[in-house]
C-alpha cells in the first residue's frame, strides 16, 4: 500500500495537515508512527483506512480488507458488546464463532451482556479491538491502541500485531508516547511540520536474558503483569491455560502466528 502525493487538510481555506506524502507500507511490515499530541498521526491513519479522502494524490494498493481501531471507540451505538461483536462478524460474512474467539481471547467474556455505552473505555477499546480483528484484515490499523487497555490486553497488542504481519498482512500504529516504539522489527515514521519522513529505529534492549513461564489466578493477572513490569521485567505474553487449543492463525492462542513469535525467540538462543 503507498501514499502517492497526499495531501489533505480538513477545511478549504485551513493549513495542510498532511503535504505531499509519499510513503510505502509492504506486505508482513509493521509501520509505526511517531509524533507529538497533533501532529497528524490519526490523520495518516484514517487517510491510510480510507475514513478520510486526500485532496490531492491517492492511497494505493490498499488490501481488501482494512480493521481501523480509532483511537476512541464510539460506543454510542445500541447494542450490548456481545450482540455488537456478533453483528459485526456476520456483516462481514463470518461465522459469528468468530466474534467468541476474539471475546474469549480479548477477556470480554464477563461484558457481552453490557451495553456498549455503559463499558469502561479499556472495555470498549478491546470491543474496538476485536470488532476490527474478526474481519481478518490485510491492513490493520491501530489509533493509539494503548490508551485505556489493561494491562494484560497492552499485552496483547504485540502478539496480534505479529499474527497479523505472519500471514502477511500490514499494521500501522500510531504511539505518541513512543510505549511501542520497540515492537520488533518494526518501521518507524515521523510525522511533524506536515510531513512524514522515516525516523531511526530506537536501539533495542541489551539482550542477555532468560523466559520465564508463571501461572497465576486469572483475577490476579492484571495485578502480577503491572507487578512485573514496575521491576524491569519484559512480560512477553499473556494467555489463557484452560481454555480451548485453537486450530488457526487468528484464534485464540494461534499456533502458527504463535510459533512463529516464539521461534524467534528460539532462535536467539534464549531459552
Ligand atoms: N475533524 C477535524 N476537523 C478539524 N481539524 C481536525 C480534525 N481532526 C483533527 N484535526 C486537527 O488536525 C491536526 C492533526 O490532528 P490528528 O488527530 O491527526 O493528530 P495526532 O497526531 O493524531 O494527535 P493525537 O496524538 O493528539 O491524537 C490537529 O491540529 C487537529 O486539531
Amino acid at each position: 500500500m503507498r501514499f502517492d502525493g497526499v495531501w489533505f487538510r480538513y477545511a478549504r481555506r485551513a493549513d495542510w495537515t498532511l503535504r505531499a506524502v509519499d510513503a510505502a507500507v509492504e506486505p508482513g511490515q509493521t509501520i509505526v508512527v511517531l509524533g507529538r499530541n497533533g501532529a497528524g498521526k490519526s490523520t495518516l491513519l484514517q487517510l491510510a483506512a480510507g475514513v478520510l479522502r486526500p485532496q490531492r494524490g491517492a492511497v494505493r494498493e490498499r488490501p481488501p480488507v482494512v480493521g481501523w481501531v480509532p483511537e476512541r471507540f464510539p460506543a454510542d451505538q445500541p447494542f450490548t458488546a456481545g450482540d455488537y461483536l456478533h453483528r459485526m462478524a456476520a456483516l462481514r460474512g463470518h461465522d459469528p464463532g468468530q466474534a467468541d474467539e476474539w471475546i474469549e481471547r480479548l477477556l470480554l467474556t464477563g461484558h457481552t451482556g453490557t451495553r456498549l455505552s455503559d463499558l469502561s473505555k479499556g472495555t470498549a477499546q478491546k470491543v474496538g479491538l476485536a470488532q476490527a480483528l474478526i474481519a481478518r484484515p490485510g491492513l490493520l490499523i491501530l489509533d493509539e491502541p494503548w490508551e485505556g487497555l489493561d494491562a494484560v490486553a497492552r499485552t496483547l497488542i504485540p502478539e496480534i500485531v505479529a499474527e497479523v504481519t505472519a500471514t502477511g498482512g500490514m499494521v500501522l500504529v500510531s504511539d505518541h508516547r513512543g510505549e511501542i516504539a520497540q515492537l520488533p522489527g518494526a518501521i518507524h515514521w515521523s510525522v511533524a511540520d506536515a510531513t512524514v519522513a522515516a525516523a531511526p529505529a530506537p536501539p533495542a534492549p541489551a539482550r542477555d536474558e532468560v523466559v520465564i513461564e508463571i501461572a497465576v489466578a486469572r483475577a490476579a493477572a492484571d495485578e502480577a503483569v503491572v507487578r512485573l513490569r514496575a521491576q524491569g521485567h519484559a512480560v512477553l505474553g499473556v494467555r489463557d491455560v484452560t481454555g480451548p487449543r485453537p486450530d488457526a492463525r487468528y484464534h485464540p492462542g494461534a499456533t502458527n502466528a504463535r510459533n512463529a513469535a516464539a521461534g524467534s525467540w528460539n532462535s536467539e538462543g534464549e531459552q
